[in-house]
């Protein structure tokens, strides 16, 4: 049985005082009616602030990506090991604005899968495809393409301890939701795909949806049998909407 994971991506929003809000509104807001896992991950400067305050309560935290080096002249970045030392459990890889904003191929998100793992973290993998994709039929090649490049970076046994997010790029932050039959097609297509090589870790692993998730829609994709959550964009910045889409699992 997997449990649903809500994971809320704050992006490049936020100051002290709103995390003290939003992060505050969460951890009190959560309660037995839902059976939920819960991950936040803040811009890295909140990570003191928000490590701080979910020290200790049902909200884990981690990183929106990382270097896959260990240290250097690398001006900007976030190494896996400083995301360690302020308690990050989880690390998103390959979200589709880092693929298509900073430049990160397929071959870079495999090589920040594979560095995620080595510095301690759970890489959340995130993958989709555009408009023009789905248009073309070409959805299941594309991420399957993406797969097929932590795979063999990898192997399948390091799909043993991460995540997938099925993100496809045309519903991110547009209002526009996958209906529920689209995302479970795609979500049992990648576990398929993974259990055909390992049969326990694609029956295990938890495949999460992101695309405009919102509290109205959350309990429909919650309820398909290959969806085992969500990570949120939008919505996970107000506590009231992200603790909306925690009741959808109940
Ligand atoms: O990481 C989250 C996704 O990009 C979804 O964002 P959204 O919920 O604003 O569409």
């Amino acid at each position: 049985m997997r449990k649903i994971m809500v994971a809320g991506n704050w992006k490049m929003h936020g100051s002290m005082s709103m995390v003290e809000t939003l992060l505050g509104g969460v951890i009190d807001g959560l309660d037995d009616t839902m059976p939920v896992d819960v991950a936040v991950f803040p811009p890295a400067p909140y990570l003191p602030q928000v490590q701080a305050m979910a020290n200790g309560s049902r909200v884990a935290w981690g990183g929106q990506t990382l270097n896959p080096n260990e240290q250097g002249a690398y001006t900007g970045e976030v190494s896996g090991a400083m995301l360690v030392d302020f308690g990050c459990r989880y690390v998103l890889v390959g979200h589709s604005e880092r693929r298509t904003l900073f430049g990160e191929s397929d071959a870079d998100v495999a090589e920040r899968f594979e560095a995620a793992q080595r510095d301690g973290l759970v890489p959340v993998l995130c993958i989709g495809e555009t408009q023009a994709q789905r248009e073309a039929g070409e959805t299941e090649a594309v991420v399957a393409a993406q797969i097929d490049a932590v795979l063999d970076r990898c192997g399948i046994a390091a799909f043993d301890q991460a995540l997938v997010a099925y993100e496809p790029v045309w519903a991110i932050g547009t209002g526009l939701t996958a209906t529920p039959e689209q995302a479970q097609d795609v979500h049992a297509f990648i576990r398929d795909k993974l259990s055909a090589l390992d049969g326990r870790i694609g029956g295990q692993i938890r495949i999460l949806y992101g695309g405009s998730v919102k509290s109205s829609n959350a309990a429909d994709l919650f309820a398909r049998d290959d969806i085992d959550g969500a990570l949120v964009g939008g919505a996970s910045l107000t506590a009231g909407d992200f603790l909306g889409i925690c009741r959808g699992a109940s």
